[in-house]
């Protein structure tokens, strides 16, 4: 299947598991994979027959404006069914780094995909 992503979205979330991080707004890296047929959109050379990753972006951007969670993987599903629904996908992998957690660590986060692969 062919794929349509976006990396290194920056995504202003609120998200935390400690108290002092339910009053501030955190910034997630996001990379996203979309599972997407992209014939009808190449024989067209139509948008509407593509999945728009702009489109995407603003749906995510959206949706982490709207929503506060303790955990990343919270976060992660939730915005995995949203993006599945909206954007009617079959698959996606979506990974989410949470910068700056860990001063011995370069990165931390998480990967998903839905609908999972095992
Ligand atoms: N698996 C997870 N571990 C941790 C999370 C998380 O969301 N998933 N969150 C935290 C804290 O919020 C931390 O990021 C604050 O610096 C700790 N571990």
């Amino acid at each position: 299947m062919d794929k349509v992503f976006i990396e290194g979205l920056e995504v202003a979330v609120k998200i935390g598991a400690y108290e002092f991080e339910r009053a501030i707004i955190q910034c997630l890296h996001l990379d996203l994979t979309c599972a997407f047929d992209i014939r009808p959109a190449a024989a067209t050379d139509d948008l509407s027959k593509a999945l728009d990753y702009a489109a995407l972006a603003e749906s995510i951007q959206q949706f982490a404006q709207s929503v506060q969670f303790e955990l990343l993987e919270t976060f992660a599903e939730r915005l995995a069914q949203h993006l599945l629904g909206e954007f009617n996908l079959p698959w996606l992998r979506l990974k989410l780094v949470k910068p700056g957690v860990n001063p011995l660590a370069q990165r931390v986060g998480l990967e998903i995909e839905r609908p999972c692969s095992d």
